[in-house]
């Protein structure tokens, strides 16, 4: 049992009711009891919220902490954490403050665990070395920019996120009971059908808080959670993260430069300079450590923005060599305010009330719920994503009709006739090139901004990569399928190709086959780059492609030392397989309108394009290989690239 009745913190309620005066005093009492329940009691208002961490709170300790990072090839390294230390107790809420490029962020990557390549120093938990998996089990990481699913409505997301992360025994009824309460304890019960893409800032922060607050975790880490509020905004945010540490969390978050009502809201601070620490210990202590230090804080000054004014060395460097004398490098303890139950850890805490984390888990690797699970929830989310998305699905099958209705009628009837056979050879071309570029460059565009949430959501252990991989996988078919069919449908009736349903699922199978593998190399550009190098990157390696085809230059007159040139460009095979479908096959004798067409045997165009005509499953297979490659090395470029980016 722990009751708390705190006069600091005056600010608590702010959160539930808007834009009080920070001055205005109310007493805000936290009560935790045997079944788990908090009351928050201040002017009248009253909340409760029975998820409570189940875990024995930690206190995190971090010695020797540096980070190098590597400015690439020939450009040296640079140092930019010096072997930090410090303590972060349980229960309380730390800012971790300094100015711009003091290291702030890195800190708390390390911290958290986001960050692991160029990092030296431990990270000890209740007296022991930091087990990396436990403590992502125990920790969720927040993102200034906050990677949510624009559009997905606030409940759904908070649905998928708990079909997720809750275990699959946990009914539909109770995910939906903490659902509610976590909504309303935050206060977007209101917003829980708008789309996440319509809130504002300081709602999608607390969305943000309460997608983690599912699965209940004991250490969140925030980056800059503050920034872009305007100060009701702030003040709710900051108020929301002291309660959510009054209940048993350590909450660690950066800051730019708090005001001064806002600084008084966090029990204690960690000041960085040039990644060196300046001061560690209760907020309201900095004024007695500047002091000692010989450096008093001017009257009616905000001691944060004083710090912050020392800390970027505007009263000289030696100012700042002198705090972080004084504070040891983040070593001395002297300045600490814990409250008595935290000082010895060992002693203080005893495990919250509420059922144990299941070691079910476990058995899913990182994650909480089996791969199966995961990949129901992502479907899902798949499917809602497409069915609204603007870009992705609406505007791709429009695409699709529209293009092949311009082809169809600039190459009007042409499919049958003998003297246009070079015509309809040019239209099987520009069908190739459309499905090629479309699905491709729209992979590359919309794929980057999906890895950064990818990203965070994988980090915090929502689901496994190869879930994720099979969902995408599975999602991108329909909306294929159907833009393929139209686009063939029109542009095949149109352009007046033969009449004969084996010939035309010919066509559409190599559409789609292309659609696809034109798809996943945009998958994997857009793994690997950011949009402007994919943009570029994409058509520039479509050239050589399209060159190998055999369209301008026939497979037979390529030079001998390029030739395998066309055994890897997908194109080729894709223009071998309408060609067969067109022409192949013992093809008929076209129509001729003219006294002479050179191409009225459908043979002697195949003889003077070097091909066959025969080779559809050929070019099939070589298709649905190419696929399964680009595929499976997509996905460990992905795994690379998840790994690389810590
Ligand atoms: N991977 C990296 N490669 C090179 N320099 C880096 C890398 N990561 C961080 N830095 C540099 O380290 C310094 C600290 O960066 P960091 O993002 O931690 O600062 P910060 O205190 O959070 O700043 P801000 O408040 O502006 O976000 C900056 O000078 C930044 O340029």
């Amino acid at each position: 049992m722990l009751e708390q009745s705190d006069s600091a913190a005056v600010q608590p309620h702010v959160f539930f009711r808007q834009a009080t005066t920070p001055t205005q005093s109310t007493v805000v009492t936290y009560k935790s009891g045997g079944n788990g329940c908090v009351k928050i009691t201040g002017n009248g208002y009253q909340q409760t919220f029975s998820r409570l961490p189940r875990r024995t709170p930690v206190d995190i300790q971090f010695e020797n902490i540096g980070f190098t990072a590597s400015l690439g090839f020939r450009k040296g390294r640079k140092k930019i954490l010096h072997e930090l230390n410090g303590r972060f107790a349980p229960r309380q809420l730390i800012a971790i403050m300094g100015p711009s490029g003091a290291g702030k962020s890195t800190l708390l990557d390390v911290l958290s665990g986001y960050r692991i390549t160029g990092v030296t120093g431990s990270v000890i938990l209740d007296g022991e070395e930091r087990n990396m998996d436990a403590f992502r089990r125990l920790s969720c990481y927040i993102t200034q920019d906050d990677r949510l699913q624009p559009l997905l409505t606030v409940r759904e997301n908070m649905q998928i996120a708990a079909d997720l992360k809750l275990q699959g025994d946990v009914s539909r009824r109770e995910k939906n009971n903490i659902i509610e309460e976590i909504l309303s304890t935050l206060r977007l019960s209101e917003h829980g059908n708008t789309r996440t893409g319509r809130l504002s800032g300081g709602q999608r922060k607390r969305l943000s808080i309460a997608l983690e607050l599912i699965t209940n975790p004991l250490i969140f880490f925030l980056d800059e959670p503050t920034t872009g509020l305007d100060s009701s905004s702030c003040t709710q945010c900051v108020s929301l993260l002291r309660l959510l540490a009054r209940q048993g969390r350590t909450i660690i978050c950066t800051i730019h430069q708090p005001s001064a009502s806002l600084f008084q809201m966090f029990d204690h601070v960690y000041v960085l300079s040039q990644g060196r620490c300046l001061y560690q210990g209760a907020a309201g202590q900095l004024v007695s450590y500047l002091a000692q230090l010989e450096l008093p804080c001017p009257k009616y000054h905000n001691p944060a923005d004083y710090v912050i004014e020392l800390a970027c060395g505007e009263y000289g460097q030696e100012k700042i060599d002198r705090m972080v004398e004084g504070t040891d490098n983040g070593r001395s303890e002297t300045w600490f305010q814990l409250p008595e139950e935290v000082k010895d850890i060992r002693t203080a805490v005893e495990p919250m009330s509420g059922p144990k984390p299941s070691k079910k888990s476990s058995r899913h690797g990182l994650q909480e719920t089996s791969s199966w699970n995961q990949l129901k929830a992502l479907l899902r989310r798949g499917y809602i994503k497409t069915k609204r998305d603007q870009t992705l699905t609406h505007l791709r099958i429009l695409v699709n009709i529209i293009v092949a209705i311009m082809l169809g009628i600039l190459f009007l009837g042409e499919g049958n006739e003998g003297s246009r056979v070079l015509d309809n050879y040019n239209l099987l071309f520009a069908c190739l090139i459309h499905n090629m570029m479309t699905p491709m460059m729209i992979t590359i565009l919309t794929f980057p901004s999906e890895m950064s949430v990818l990203q965070k959501e994988h980090f915090n252990r929502w689901y496994s990569l190869k879930s994720y991989y099979i969902s995408i996988t599975i999602t991108d078919i329909p909306v294929m399928v159907l833009g393929s069919f139209l686009f063939t449908l029109l542009v095949y009736f149109i352009s007046g190709q033969p009449s004969d349903m084996g010939r035309f699922n010919m066509f559409f199978v190599i559409s789609l086959l292309i659609v696809y593998v034109a798809m996943s190399f945009g998958l994997m550009i857009g793994a690997v780059f950011d949009v402007v190098n994919g943009t570029f990157l994409g058509p520039a390696i479509s050239v050589p492609v399209m060159m190998f085809a055999g369209f301008g230059v026939n497979l037979r007159d390529m030079p001998s030392y390029l030739k395998w040139g066309s055994h890897i460009s997908y194109l080729r095979y894709g223009l071998e397989g309408y060609i067969s479908a067109i022409y192949g096959y013992g093809r008929e004798v076209l129509d001729c309108v003219e006294f002479y067409c050179h191409y009225r045997f459908p043979n002697t165009f195949l003889h003077d394009i070097a091909m066959t005509g025969d080779q559809f499953w050929n070019d099939v297979i070589a298709l649905s290989v190419t696929l399964l490659l680009l595929r499976v090395v997509t996905y460990c470029l992905l795994r690379w690239k998840l790994h690389a980016m810590r």
